[in-house]
């Protein structure tokens, strides 16, 4: 006879799981973009921002971008269990059967819809439901695989959140909401090309044609160079259109001079280390960017 499970035997199995569930949803990424949400609410009014939909809106679009996530999991499963960087993932180890992530993906992903639905508007919850589509469908089963322009274009869907934050408080698309996500998607190309230089050897293996796969390392750090001063320019468009004060300009400018130091060391200078060191940078760059919108608008814009 099999004894039953006693709870210490239980509670880290359901830990376990739990942890698992989380991970799917690949918190980080979409703790930045939450960041890129929030400052997009923040900009979208002159004063406080109204609770109900900052709550109802942050929730759904984490709920969404989470499950987005979750159908990258499941679609790359395979992929996932050859490369060394994602081996472990939840669904490769067999931690989670493919059907219950389906499950969790396809419900996440409903419940935040709903929420963005019933408790934002319409405009948003469409928008963000496009965004899913974009990065789970679009990207992930099929430009991933098809072209080394894949981040380029699949980088749109990733881009969107400051425009849904937007959304969510005026139920309009503004001019200036565009421009951040401009920004962001002139900054994936960078973010994400240095991390593929570095795991070029791995892309090749499962035949995913990322750029440094395709058109050798050398091309891959030039276009990075080449992003980061698009980038730069990128960044200065909120103040040429008057969105932005000087507290921007000079963080931005900082924060696009660092970024065009590091591509340029990747590009002339020879360490193996600097394409890891280009992937950090540009997720600080990213985080700072946005605090420095946020920091603008209170203290400059307002006053
Ligand atoms: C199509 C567009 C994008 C691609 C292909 C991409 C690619 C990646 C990859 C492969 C990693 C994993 C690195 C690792 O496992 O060590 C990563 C990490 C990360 N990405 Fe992106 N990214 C994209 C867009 C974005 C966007 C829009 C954001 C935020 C606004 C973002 C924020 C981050 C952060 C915070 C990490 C670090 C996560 C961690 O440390 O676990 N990424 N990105
Ligand atoms: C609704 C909404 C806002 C959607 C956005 C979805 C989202 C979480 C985008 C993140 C972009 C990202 C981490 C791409 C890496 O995928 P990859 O498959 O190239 O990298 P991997 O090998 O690490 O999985």
């Amino acid at each position: 006879m099999t004894k039953p499970l006693t709870i210490s035997q239980v509670q880290p199995k359901l830990t376990l799981q739990w942890r698992a569930y989380f991970e799917m949803t690949k918190p980080k990424v979409v703790a930045l973009m939450l960041l890129t949400v929030l400052v997009g609410m923040c900009l979208s009014v002159p004063g406080i921002v109204p609770l109900q939909p900052l709550v109802a809106g942050m929730a759904g679009i984490a709920m969404m971008a989470g499950a987005a996530a979750a159908f990258n999991h499941l679609i790359d499963r395979k992929i996932d269990g050859l490369m060394a960087r994602t081996y472990n993932r939840p669904l490769p180890k067999g931690k989670i059967s493919t059907t219950k992530a389906a499950a969790f993906a396809v419900s996440l992903g409903a419940l935040g819809f709903v929420v963005l639905y019933a408790l934002v508007n319409p405009l948003t919850a469409w928008l963000t439901f496009a965004s899913l589509i974009g990065y789970a469908l679009v990207y992930t089963a099929y430009l991933k695989r098809a072209t080394s322009q894949n981040i380029v274009i699949g980088g749109l869907a990733g881009a969107m959140p400051p425009l849904l934050g937007w959304t969510a408080i005026t139920n309009e698309m503004h001019s200036y909401a565009l421009l951040l996500v401009i920004i962001i998607f002139t900054w994936t190309p960078p973010h994400f090309w240095a991390l593929a230089i570095h795991r070029r050897k791995e892309y090749a293996k499962v035949d995913i044609p990322m750029l440094p796969v395709t058109h050798g390392v050398e091309f891959t750090k030039t276009c990075i160079l080449l992003y980061t001063i698009l980038l730069a320019i990128a960044c200065l468009l909120p103040v040429l259109v008057g969105m932005c004060g000087p507290i921007y300009l000079v963080g931005s400018t900082l924060l696009s001079c660092g970024f065009i130091y590091k591509a340029w060391q990747l590009k002339f200078h020879d360490y193996p280390e600097l394409s890891m060191q280009v992937f950090k940078f540009s997720i600080y760059h990213l985080m700072v960017l946005f605090i420095v919108l946020l920091v603008d608008h209170y203290f400059w814009v307002n006053t």
